[in-house]
């Protein structure tokens, strides 16, 4: 059953030269660092769904008044039915449910198959109810109505680190609790000391030459621990996530790790460790049954233990940066920007915030990158030929990937078809109307980018790879600025974007220039883990060029 607002959608686009909203967001500048701008083809407002464009200054209301559906409730959402005391939790048990987490993404084709752009999934025990929204038109509705300070489903196992069990550093007279799993002043407050500085123009672009540094170490270690066939080892994922912790080890803590080397008991090892336990910890305690809120067990103690450590090699990192500051009267780096200025504890967390959800995120992106490219011989060739115009055969600098369209489009290609995150949320902070129906607040909204961006209505030839679809507009082709959104969107938008595309940049751009890469086995399923990505060994055959 498709839902009601898509079929109140065609009268409202041909009424002329109007607006339908009391609200007149038209033109509304986008956030930073989202490429909205380009988008402008083929759909019309983006707002209000009329396909004048130029007609943005009048605001008639009657008109709103003349042809708005009545909202429903949210009873009459669709939706699978709960069972008495189970709910639809019992859905996601194993083998009797039919759904599975792990493919999540298939669930939400099916969904939307079966009940249209907005589907209420009611009685998740222990969690609230959600709402799937399918819908871009919608997506940006919601995203551009969005409050001061939207909250995010968060992560309750980190909610209760650091809101109760280590209330006493992060919940201390400053309320310096960082950006996950934090939510209104709190949250604001944070975001604006670290946002000025992380997403300042340019803050990511210091990190050009060490980045590409760390990308070199990374290529040269791959090309040694190839087999005898030149196909990467079945633990490959592992290796690109040590370069994604090296990676970020620069930008959050000013500091080299040494994951490709470190020594056992070493500084870096422990901290290695500690993020590869907080991973292999997080999806268990998030999304099987909650025992840890009844007794600590086994596991969540590993887990505690884990982020402890993280926080304490954080906190003896910024101690140095906060020296180092000190002698140089001056900040060279991120981190000694933060430290200056918002001070010493606020660093701390921010490294912390950017432990939990910067390493996997990016890591997993990257090896899906690698895995798509090297079924494309042809986009291969490609990007060799404008990566290898643009150095020239010299090292690499700030601005160079500003001079490669086609990396860039590839990149935003594989996160339109596999985005590693597959859906982002809010939790309504208020009442809201979506697709017609009224949504009460505390219900988590989920927007389904991987069926977005992947759906006919939202991008033209939709299931082909082609990212030339970002680059050039051809006339007839649909293209939805809202569809796609790997980074979130608005003011709880990822803070560590710039950093990881000029990583994710970096590293593709010496992989090209290093190897032709094929791959020759069986084609990899994607799934949820808990990251958007290819399912099985990546044995990628890496040949010299
Ligand atoms: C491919 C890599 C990455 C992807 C796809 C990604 C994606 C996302 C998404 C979808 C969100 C939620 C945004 C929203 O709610 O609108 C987010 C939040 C966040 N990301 Fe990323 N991220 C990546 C890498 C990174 C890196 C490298 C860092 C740190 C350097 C980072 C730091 C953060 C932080 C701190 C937040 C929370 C922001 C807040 O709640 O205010 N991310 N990211």
């Amino acid at each position: 059953m498709r839902n009601r607002m898509n079929i109140i959608k065609w009268p409202l686009r041909n009424l002329p030269a109007r607006h339908f909203s009391t609200t007149a967001r038209c033109g509304q500048a986008a956030e930073p660092g989202i490429d909205i701008g380009s988008n402008k083809v083929g759909l019309g407002c983006p707002i209000h769904g009329h396909r004048a464009r130029s007609t943005h200054a009048a605001i008639d209301t009657s008109v709103f008044e003349n042809v708005a559906p009545s909202v429903k409730s949210w009873e009459e959402v669709p939706g699978p039915k709960p069972l008495p005391l189970l709910g639809n939790t019992w859905r996601f048990i194993p083998y009797i449910g039919g759904y599975s987490v792990e493919h999540v993404d298939k669930v939400c084709l099916s969904l939307r198959e079966q009940y249209g752009n907005c589907v209420k999934m009611a009685g998740l025990l222990g969690r609230p109810d959600m709402l799937f929204v399918f819908d871009a038109w919608e997506v940006e509705r919601v995203f551009r109505g969005e409050d001061v300070a939207p909250h995010r489903p968060s992560m309750p196992s980190l909610n209760y680190y650091k809101h109760t069990l280590r209330r006493d550093f992060f919940g201390a007279e400053d309320n310096c609790a960082g950006v996950i799993a934090v939510h209104g002043e709190a949250w604001s407050a944070f975001r604006t000391k670290v946002s000025k500085v992380a997403l300042s123009a340019g803050a990511a672009a210091e990190y050009t030459v060490p980045v590409a540094q760390v990308a070199d170490a990374f290529v040269n270690r791959i090309r040694k621990i190839r087999n005898e066939k030149q196909e990467t080892p079945d633990d490959f994922l592992n290796e690109v996530h040590k370069w994604s912790l090296e990676s970020l080890g620069l930008v959050a803590l000013d500091t080299r790790l040494g994951c490709f080397e470190a020594s056992e008991g070493s500084e870096s090892q422990r901290l290695i460790d500690a993020v590869n336990t907080f991973f292999l910890c997080v999806g268990e305690l998030e999304l099987r049954a909650p025992w840890w809120r009844i007794y600590p067990t086994a596991m969540f103690k590993r887990y505690v233990a884990a982020l402890d450590t993280i926080l304490s090699v954080t906190l003896n990192h910024v101690e140095r940066a906060l020296e180092e500051t000190r002698k140089a009267n001056s900040s060279k780096s991120l981190l000694q920007d933060l430290v200056a200025a918002a001070g010493a504890r606020v660093a701390a967390v921010a490294a912390l915030d950017m432990f939990l959800v910067g390493i996997d995120t990016t890591s997993n992106a990257v090896a899906s990158t690698l895995y798509q490219l090297s079924l494309r011989p042809n986009v291969q060739e490609k990007l060799y030929k404008e990566i290898t115009g643009v150095l020239q055969g010299r090292p690499m600098k700030p601005g160079d990937v500003n001079q490669m369209p086609y990396l860039r489009a590839c990149i935003k290609e594989v996160l339109r078809m596999y985005p590693v995150v597959i859906g982002n949320g809010r939790q309504l902070t208020k009442d809201t109307v979506i697709c017609g129906y009224n949504i009460p607040k505390g219900t988590q909204v989920i927007f389904q980018h991987y069926v977005m961006g992947n759906t006919e209505e939202y991008f033209t030839k939709a299931s082909e790879f082609c990212p030339e679809r970002w680059i050039q507009r051809t006339a007839g082709q649909n293209h939805h600025p809202f569809a796609s959104l790997p980074f979130g969107f608005g003011k709880r938008m990822c803070l560590g974007r710039r950093f990881a595309e000029l990583e994710i940049h970096t590293v593709i751009c010496k992989m090209v220039q290093a190897f032709k890469m094929e791959y020759h086995h069986q084609p990899l399923e994607y799934h949820v883990h808990p990251m958007y990505t290819p399912n099985g060994p990546i044995r990628l055959k890496l040949i010299e060029r």
